[in-house]
């Protein structure tokens, strides 16, 4: 289905939306009338503009306080609309939103309002154009789609139709499916917004915190199967009040709308295959099945720094790529990378950020309908040259630049080792590690609706709840991502000097800022780390005694975490054991972490205390330690 923008989503002068529109893939654009009269263009020189983008204004809006007005506000309503109507056709649009009306004059009365519209539709009719009514979950009279299809059903004019809004709807809790009655050419234009659950005054709710479909709370894929069912065929458009988007990079939050648009209709048509839907068709979500490979990029200079890290987790070198200077790392399932090339993309990376995770490679069950599934949803394939009789890896860029890799175990992807790659046989000793348990990815805070969006609609994988991480020097929100055998927690940080945020700033921009490693035996593995002269962290007797306090701890238990330097937590599927090595100078570190039972947290209360620990280590010789 044809797919819109409303101007009032995004940051900059029309000029700069209408580009980033048009290069995120949108058919056409809602014109808010406060971008028109805030530009300086004429009305026809803006409708030329949008069209020469190959754009369509989709619809001029909002038209505010019409209907059920006494005189004389009601005939100076109509003035107005008049005016309006010549405005449209010299934008060359031919329709508009009329909201429902918050005017202290207006008497309400829905025959009144009825008869107001079918006197509009003639005067509309007279100017060429159609008006859609759209009820604000905050009107005086009119607050619910219910009402306002009465009104638009009692006007009974061809030229009045309605409007419907997702946040209108599912904000003020109204059953989506109450749109499935409404005939569905008398839904003249469809927008779309998502919003996260807090409880807060609708219009503020509204005009702050609404996200793209999928970002938020709101079952917008309900509101979008209704209305599908009544058979709308028309635009889907994104109409996104955000505080956030309004000060972003629009070229990145255009993108991000118009792939939550396509994933909309995918989610729609999957829930309900009986509905039509006009999207070409692609693979459906998968679960990640393991994490394959984590590849670093680095120099010959900066590597031994790396590499002794990696040996001093228990990692041993088994092998080199057949062409490239890549070394592979390994211990008990779990794949590292080491890249010293002077060229391709790994050193783009490492130019760019210094040493850092320059690729995740992903096993899924079909590599390439996994990579076809990320393309359709508008991730940039990435491609590398590869030697002769190398394997072509289907690929993407991540977000924040990082490629994404994608494996399988089939006849080609599935001999990855034994054609990229010269392993010598034979088993590596190893620290106990069994595994990756998840990734932490840093990013700007603004960045993470994106990431989440980016993961969730691509595979098959579900969010938890933000939580708050305090940091002594700010606050960082975390949210975790699991895809099948995946877990990925995005950090993201608003305050420069906050741990995550140096690091943003240490290594110029998002990325890995930490690997978790898994064991079953979180002392054996501390233990053999220690013989290995591995950095650990020193946590602070104070934490002990609060944890064994907080969780009345067996006092040979206590003893044990501290003298291991390991943290502690329990929720209500069972427990959950942290190992942390000294960070990085730039701030980059190891986890390793054991679960007991069902323990399905990531230690969030024991962050402000790491966190602190960690920036202990980097305060100047001469300071007290813990
Ligand atoms: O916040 C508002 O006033 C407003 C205006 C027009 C809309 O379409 C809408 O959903 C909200
Ligand atoms: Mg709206």
């Amino acid at each position: 289905m044809k797919t819109s923008i409303a101007t009032v989503s995004l940051s900059g002068n029309l000029t700069e939306k209408l580009a980033a529109i048009a290069a995120a893939g949108f058919d056409g654009i809602e014109i808010f009338e406060q971008d028109f009269i805030a530009s300086d263009f004429s009305p026809s020189e803006v409708g030329r503009m949008v069209r020469d983008h190959g754009l369509e204004i989709t619809l001029f809006q909002p038209f505010r306080d019409f209907e059920g007005l006494p005189e004389p506000h009601r005939s100076r309503a109509f003035a107005r609309a008049a005016r309006k109507f010549e405005l449209m056709n010299q934008l060359g649009t031919d329709l508009v939103l009329f909201c429902s009306s918050l005017h202290p004059a207006a008497m309400g009365g829905i025959d009144r309002m009825a008869a107001d519209f079918h006197e509009l539709g003639d005067l509309a009719a007279q100017h060429g154009v159609r008006v859609g009514y759209e009820a604000l979950c905050w009107g005086r009279f009119v607050n619910d789609h219910r009402d306002a299809w009465e009104v638009v059903r009692r006007a009974d004019h061809p030229n009045i139709g309605l409007i419907l809004d997702s946040f209108h709807t599912l904000g003020r809790k109204i059953d989506p499916d109450s749109i499935r009655a409404i005939p569905g050419d008398r839904i003249f234009f469809v927008q779309l917004a998502d919003a996260p659950a807090i409880e807060m005054d609708l219009l503020y709710w509204s005009r702050h915190f609404r996200n793209m479909p999928g970002e938020g709370d709101l079952d917008v894929t309900g509101f979008m199967r209704a209305v599908l069912a009544t058979g709308y065929d028309g635009w889907l458009s994104l109409e996104i009040f955000n505080d956030q988007f309004r000060a972003g990079l629009p070229r990145l939050v255009a993108l991000d709308g118009h792939r939550s648009l396509i994933s909309l209709q995918d989610r729609a048509r999957r829930a309900e295959p009986a509905l039509a839907v006009d999207l070409p068709a692609f693979p459906p979500p998968s679960p990640v099945e393991q994490i394959a490979f984590v590849e670093f990029a680095t120099s010959e200079e900066d590597a031994a720094d790396l590499t002794s890290l990696l040996t001093s987790t228990g990692f041993q070198p088994v092998g080199r790529h057949v062409s490239k200077p890549v070394d592979v790392w390994r211990q008990g399932g779990v794949s590292l990378l080491v890249n010293t090339g002077a060229r391709g993309f790994a050193r783009t990376s490492y130019v760019a950020h210094g040493t850092t995770v320059s690729e995740i490679a992903l096993k899924v069950a079909d590599a390439q309908a996994s990579h076809q599934r990320a393309t359709s949803l508008l991730a940039p394939t990435h491609e590398e040259e590869t030697g002769p009789g190398e394997l072509g890896i289907p690929a993407i860029r991540g977000i924040s630049g990082s490629v994404i890799r994608f494996l399988d175990d089939g006849p080609d992807l599935g001999r990855i080792w034994d054609v990229d790659f010269r392993i010598t046989p034979g088993a590596v000793a190893g620290a106990g590690i069994t595994g990756i348990d998840h990734l932490a990815q840093t990013m700007p805070y603004d960045a993470m609706l994106s990431s989440s969006l980016f993961y969730t609609e691509i595979f098959d994988a579900g969010k938890s709840p933000m939580v708050d991480v305090i940091d002594p020097d700010g606050l960082v929100r975390s949210q975790a991502i699991e895809s099948g055998r995946m877990r990925v927690t995005l950090n993201g940080a608003e305050a420069r000097r906050t741990l995550a945020g140096r690091f943003i700033e240490e290594s110029l921009g998002s990325s890995v800022q930490h690997i978790a490693f898994a064991t079953d035996d979180v002392f054996a593995t501390a233990a053999a780390l220690e013989k290995r002269g591995f950095p650990v962290l020193r946590i602070g007797a104070n934490y002990y005694e609060d944890v064994a306090a907080r969780f009345g701890l067996d006092p040979a238990l206590t003893d044990r975490l501290r003298r291991a330097n390991v943290m502690y937590d329990e929720d209500a599927g069972g427990q959950f054991f942290q190992l942390y090595s000294v960070p990085r100078k730039d701030g980059f570190f190891f986890e390793i972490v054991q679960r007991q039972g069902n323990y399905c947290g990531y230690g969030a209360p024991n962050a402000p205390f790491r966190i602190a620990a960690q920036k202990r280590t980097s305060r100047p010789a001469g300071m007290p330690r813990a």
